[in-house]
C-alpha cells in the first residue's frame, strides 16, 4: 500500500514540474497520461483483453504484418526460450495481434494483459512499453513503477518500433517479463534484441515489397553488411526514394540534415541528394565486388558500407506491378486474380475521393470487407460507421440512422439520441443491405446525400454533415428499380461508381484466399493437407469466402496436431465419393476423345460450358 501512496506522490511530483530520476521517455509518458489522457494515479485498472470479434478485426486488419513478423517473432523466441519472457506484436491502436509464450503461465499471462487480445495504449492502461513506443516512435522499456498504473508495476516491459516502408509507425514489438530483477539495467539485452528483431522485420517487408527495385543496404562496419545490414532504401529506376526501414530513414535525415520523422520529405527525393552516388553506379555496389571496396559517402561526410540488390525482372503489366502501388488496406482484397487486381486498382483511385460507391457482390464475396479497406485507403479522420438496414426493424431504422431530439416520441431517450449518419461525420457511412431499406427512408437518406445535412426526428432544423456513403447490396439494386422497389434518384445518388466482387468459385487466386483464412484461424501455427486443399478447391462456394472461412475455423478447432486433414472439413465439402469417381471417369473419357477442348465436349453432353468446366472442377480434373 505504502509503495503505492509514493508511487502516487512520485507521479504529483512530476505534474508540478519537479526533478525526477526516471528516463525522460517515461516523464513524457506521465505527462502524456496526466494531461493528455487525463488518467489518475490513484485509480488502477486491471489490464484489458479487447473482446473476441475486435480481436479478429485487428488480426484481419494486420495480416499481412503478422505473416511478415511471425518468422523473426519465432527466431527471438527461441534466444530467449526458458527465461519466461513473452513476446508480443501490437498494432497501431496498442492491441496485441500476435502473442508468443509459455502455456505454463497463460491464466497469470492474461491476468497481467500479457497476452492475445490486450490493449496496451498508453489511454487505456497508462504508461506502458506498448503506448509509449507508440507515441515516442522510438525503443525504450518501461521498468516496474515506471508503469502509471499501480496494477501493472510488478512488470518489465521493453518494446521497439516497427515501421512500414513508407516510413509509417505500424507496430510495436514488445518482450515482457511478469517479473524482474529489481535494475531496469537488467532489460539491455532484451532492448537489443526486439530492436534487431524489429530492424530484421522491416527489412524482410522491404525486400518483399520490393523485388522488383534496387534495394540498398547498409552497415557501419563491412563484417554485417551481407549478413546482418543495419539499414535498407529502396530505390526506383529513376534513382529516387521509394521506400525505406526506420534504420534507413535515420541515414537519408542524418545525410541531409532532415527529419527522420518526416519519412514522406525524404521518399521521392534522388539518391543524389543523400550520397555521393547516383542509381548508374548502382551495380558497381552489388555482391560482385569485395565488400570492402562497397564504400559510399553521406552528404554529411559520413561513410557507410552499402550492398545494392538488383531489381528481379517481372513480366510487363503483371498483377504484382499493379498491387505494389495499393495502399496497405486495398493489397489485403486479393492475391492477383485478375478480376480483383482490376477492382484494387479503381478501388485504389477511389478511395481517397469523396464520391459514393455501390459495391455488388454474392453474398459473402467480401463487401464489408472492402467497404472498411475503402475507409482506410482514405484520408477521413471521422469513424467508420457500418448499418446492416435488413438487420434493423422498419420501425427502428429512422431513429438509429438520423437521431431524434428528446422527447421526440414515446420511448425516445431523454436527452435525445445522436443518429448514426452524424456518428459518421467526417468519416464513411456504410450502409450494407440498402435494397432492404424503405422506401419512406430512401427519399430522407436521399436528402442526407444532396443537401449534406441531417434532420434529427422530432428536430425543426438540419444539422450539416460530411459523410461519405458506401452503399452494398447482394440483390441486382438496378432491377430493384425496374421494379419500382428501389428510388431511381437514390440509386444514381449512391453508385457514382460501383465495384463488384466476384464470387469465390470463380477466383483464380483461391489458394492465396485460403492461405490467409488459415493464417487468421491459426496464427502461423496451422497448415493444410494436399487433399484437403484439393477437396476446398473442389467445392462450389456458394457462401463464397464466409462460408470458406467457416470451414476453415471449424477444421482449424477439430484437427489435431496443426495440420488440416480432409476428414476435419465439413461434411458437405468432403472429397468426391464413389458415384462422383464413375462421374470423373465419364467425363475425363469424353474430354479425351474431344482432345480437351471444353466447347466440343460440352456440346456432345448437351450442356453448356459454364457446367463442365464446373464440373471439372468439382471432379478435380
Ligand atoms: N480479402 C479477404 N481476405 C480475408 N478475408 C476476407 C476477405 N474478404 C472477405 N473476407 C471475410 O469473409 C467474410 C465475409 O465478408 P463480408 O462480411 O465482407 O462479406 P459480404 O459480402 O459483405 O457479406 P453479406 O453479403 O452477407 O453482407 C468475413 O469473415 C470477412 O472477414
Amino acid at each position: 500500500m505504502s509503495a503505492h501512496v509514493d508511487h502516487i506522490r512520485e507521479i504529483e511530483r512530476v505534474r508540478a514540474g519537479g526533478p525526477s530520476d526516471r528516463d525522460p521517455t517515461v516523464v513524457q509518458s506521465w505527462l502524456r497520461c496526466l494531461h493528455a489522457h487525463r488518467l489518475d494515479p490513484a485509480q488502477a485498472c486491471e489490464a484489458y483483453i479487447v473482446p473476441e470479434a475486435r480481436l479478429r478485426e485487428h488480426r484481419q486488419q494486420s495480416e499481412d504484418l503478422i505473416a511478415i513478423a511471425r518468422s523473426g517473432l519465432e527466431q527471438l523466441y527461441r534466444h530467449i526460450a526458458g527465461q519466461h519472457y513473452v513476446l508480443l506484436l501490437a498494432d497501431r491502436q496498442g492491441v496485441a495481434v500476435d502473442f508468443l509464450g509459455d502455456p505454463l503461465f497463460n491464466n497469470q499471462l492474461r491476468k497481467s494483459g500479457l497476452y492475445l487480445g490486450a490493449e496496451w495504449s498508453e489511454a487505456r492502461a497508462g504508461t506502458c512499453a506498448v503506448g509509449a513506443c507508440l507515441e515516442a516512435g522510438e525503443a525504450l522499456t518501461i521498468h516496474q513503477s515506471d508503469h502509471f498504473d499501480n496494477t501493472h508495476t510488478p512488470l518489465s516491459c521493453t518494446a521497439a518500433p516497427i515501421y512500414r516502408a513508407d516510413g509509417e509507425l505500424a507496430a510495436v514489438l514488445d518482450i515482457s517479463l511478469l517479473s524482474s530483477p529489481i535494475q531496469k539495467t537488467s532489460q539491455k539485452l532484451a532492448l537489443h534484441l526486439v530492436t534487431a528483431t524489429a530492424r530484421r522485420i522491416e527489412l524482410a517487408n522491404l525486400m518483399a515489397r520490393n523485388r522488383h527495385e534496387w534495394v540498398l543496404r547498409f552497415a557501419q562496419s563491412p563484417e554485417f553488411l551481407d549478413v546482418d545490414p543495419e539499414a535498407a532504401v529502396s530505390i526506383d529506376g529513376s534513382g529516387r526514394i521509394l521506400g525505406l526501414t526506420h534504420g534507413g530513414a535515420r541515414i537519408l535525415a542524418d545525410a541531409a540534415g532532415g527529419d527522420w520523422r518526416r519519412a514522406d520529405l525524404l521518399i521521392g527525393q534522388p539518391l543524389v541528394h543523400f550520397f555521393d552516388l547516383a542509381v548508374d553506379d548502382l551495380p558497381g555496389l552489388t555482391r560482385r565486388r569485395p565488400t570492402r571496396d562497397r564504400v559510399v559517402r553521406a552528404r554529411d561526410g559520413h561513410i557507410l558500407f552499402a550492398h545494392a540488390i538488383e531489381p528481379q525482372n517481372r513480366p510487363a503489366g503483371s498483377p504484382v506491378s499493379r498491387r505494389r502501388d495499393l495502399p496497405e488496406p486495398l493489397r489485403a482484397l486479393g492475391g492477383g486474380d485478375p478480376r480483383m487486381v482490376a477492382l484494387q486498382a479503381r478501388a485504389a483511385k477511389l478511395a481517397p475521393k469523396p464520391v459514393p460507391i455501390l459495391i455488388q457482390g454474392e453474398t459473402g464475396t467480401g463487401k464489408e470487407f472492402l467497404a472498411r479497406a475503402l475507409h482506410e485507403g482514405s484520408s477521413l479522420n471521422g469513424a467508420y460507421v457500418a448499418v446492416n438496414c435488413a438487420a434493423i426493424p422498419e420501425s427502428l431504422i429512422e431513429g438509429e440512422l438520423f437521431g431524434h431530439v428528446p422527447g421526440a416520441f414515446t420511448g425516445a431517450a431523454a436527452k435525445g439520441r445522436k443518429g448514426l449518419i452524424e456518428a459518421a461525420d467526417g468519416g464513411t457511412l456504410f450502409l450494407d443491405e440498402i435494397g432492404d431499406m424503405p422506401l419512406a427512408l430512401q427519399a430522407r437518406l436521399l436528402r442526407v446525400l444532396a443537401e449534406r445535412e441531417v434532420t434529427p426526428v422530432g428536430a425543426s432544423r438540419p444539422r450539416p454533415v460530411a459523410v461519405r456513403v458506401l452503399s452494398a447490396s447482394h440483390r441486382d439494386l438496378g432491377r430493384l428499380v425496374a421494379e419500382g422497389r428501389f428510388r431511381q434518384d437514390l440509386y444514381y445518388r449512391l453508385n457514382a461508381a460501383t465495384l463488384t466482387l466476384p464470387p469465390l468459385r470463380e477466383r483464380q487466386d483461391f489458394d492465396w484466399v485460403l492461405d490467409r483464412l488459415i493464417e487468421r484461424h491459426g496464427g502461423g501455427r496451422l497448415a493444410i493437407a494436399d487433399a484437403a486443399r484439393r477437396a476446398l478447391r473442389a467445392h462450389d462456394w456458394p457462401g463464397n469466402i464466409r462460408e470458406l472461412d467457416n470451414a476453415v475455423a471449424l477444421a482449424a478447432a477439430l484437427c489435431e496436431g496443426g495440420v488440416i486433414e480432409t476428414a476435419d472439413l465439413p461434411d458437405h465439402v468432403q472429397p468426391a465419393g464413389e458415384a462422383d469417381d464413375a462421374r470423373r471417369a465419364a467425363l475425363a473419357a469424353v474430354l479425351r476423345d474431344c482432345g480437351g477442348n471444353i466447347s466440343e465436349a460440352a456440346r456432345r453432353l448437351g450442356l453448356d460450358r459454364t457446367t463442365v468446366h464446373r464440373q471439372m472442377k468439382r471432379l478435380g480434373l
